[in-house]
């Protein structure tokens, strides 16, 4: 098993859904075995000098790329770290914190593979793509209710941040190993279909994947309606791409879920139709707890990646995770 710690990247545009991702991955793996990093501690100015600098988190002259870099080389060689603290209440800094990395290191924010030393500490890379106009709703309805903005304050922010979003944040997809996209069925945006969004997962051949073969073999033609692996091309590359609709059903996830196991046993006890409570968990619309199964295959999927990465291949046994 390898001793040092394993890093997982999670990149996206703001309110793109990187801590809802993370959060599930944490709990898979076990959250005494997992440090999260975002990266939005490292802005080099608070709230005010942007506002009166004219410039935006986004841009990379607006946080310090370079320490980003040094903090994940340490941290990949199991060193301790110093780090800044951006409060999004007052949105200026706290004192620094000293982490000492766990087992499993996740790294979320906006521009973790913008300079090519840190993308290099990464063992797995995600990006996080959702369209557009999901993002505006998600954006506005966390930062109007967890960040004390109006809705007016998000669409104007969102308006300006664009051009910054366009040049920065997006292609930084293309050094993902996999693209995450969730979105509504048929174009439909309303709030209540959050439970049911269908995931559109792009596999680059920059990891090993799983075998979803088996996706495709005939006798498993009752798996189409909501689960399919295609080929197609990403940023002009050719990459396989898995669908999985919000309506799959409990006998088509299982399905999927068991082939996602077969190399990893371990994963097995938290496949979402297994008893596990915590996977795929999103909050609704008005406060509430719900499951997502894209969610949660999703969560297993990159889980799977973080387990490949340790060397686990086939232990049932939590005590393996040292
Ligand atoms: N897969 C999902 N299904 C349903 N809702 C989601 C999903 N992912 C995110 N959301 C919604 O979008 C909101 C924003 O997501 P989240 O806080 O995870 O984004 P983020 O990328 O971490 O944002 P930031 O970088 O700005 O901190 C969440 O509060 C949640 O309501
Ligand atoms: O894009 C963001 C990532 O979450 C934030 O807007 C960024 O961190 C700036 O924060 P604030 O809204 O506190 O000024």
């Amino acid at each position: 098993m390898t001793s040092r710690p394993i890093l997982l990247g999670i990149v996206g545009d703001s309110a793109a859904g990187k801590t809802t991702l993370t959060r599930g991955i944490a709990q898979v793996l076990g959250t005494d075995q997992v440090t999260v990093i975002c990266t939005d501690d490292y802005h080099r100015y608070d709230r005010k000098q942007r506002a009166e600098m004219g410039i935006s988190a986004l841009h990379p002259d607006c946080n310090y790329l370079d320490i980003i870099e040094q903090h994940l080389s340490l941290l990949r060689q199991g060193q301790p770290i110093l780090k800044p603290i951006y409060n999004h209440s007052t949105g200026s800094f706290d004192a620094p914190e000293y982490i000492k990395p766990s087992k499993y290191v996740i790294v979320e924010g906006l521009l973790g593979y913008a300079a090519r030393g840190a993308r290099d500490c990464f063992d797995v890379k995600v990006y996080l793509a959702p369209p557009e106009s999901l993002r505006a709703q998600w954006k506005i309805k966390r930062d109007t209710r967890k960040r004390g903005y109006t809705e007016e304050q998000v669409i104007e922010q969102l308006r300006k941040r664009e051009s910054d979003s366009e040049e920065f944040i997006r292609p930084q997809r293309k050094w993902s190993d996999i693209v995450v996209s969730f979105y509504p069925p048929d174009d439909e945006t309303s709030e209540q279909s959050d439970l049911l969004l269908n995931v559109h997962l792009v596999l680059r051949p920059t990891i090993p994947h799983p075998d979803f073969t088996g996706i495709l073999n005939p006798s498993k033609s009752h798996l189409s309606s909501a689960i399919r692996l295609e080929l197609d091309r990403d940023m002009g590359k050719p990459v396989d791409v898995l669908e999985i609709d919000g309506h799959a059903t409990d006998e088509q996830v299982k399905e999927l879920e068991r082939l996602l196991c077969n190399e990893i046993p371990y994963l097995g006890q938290f496949c979402s139709l297994e008893g596990n409570q915590d996977i795929g968990k999103v909050t609704g619309t008005t406060g509430e707890t719900l499951q997502s199964y894209p969610l949660a295959l999703t969560q297993l999927l990159i889980t799977y990646h973080m387990l490949k990465a340790a060397n686990i291949f086939d232990s049932a046994e939590p005590s393996l995770r040292v």
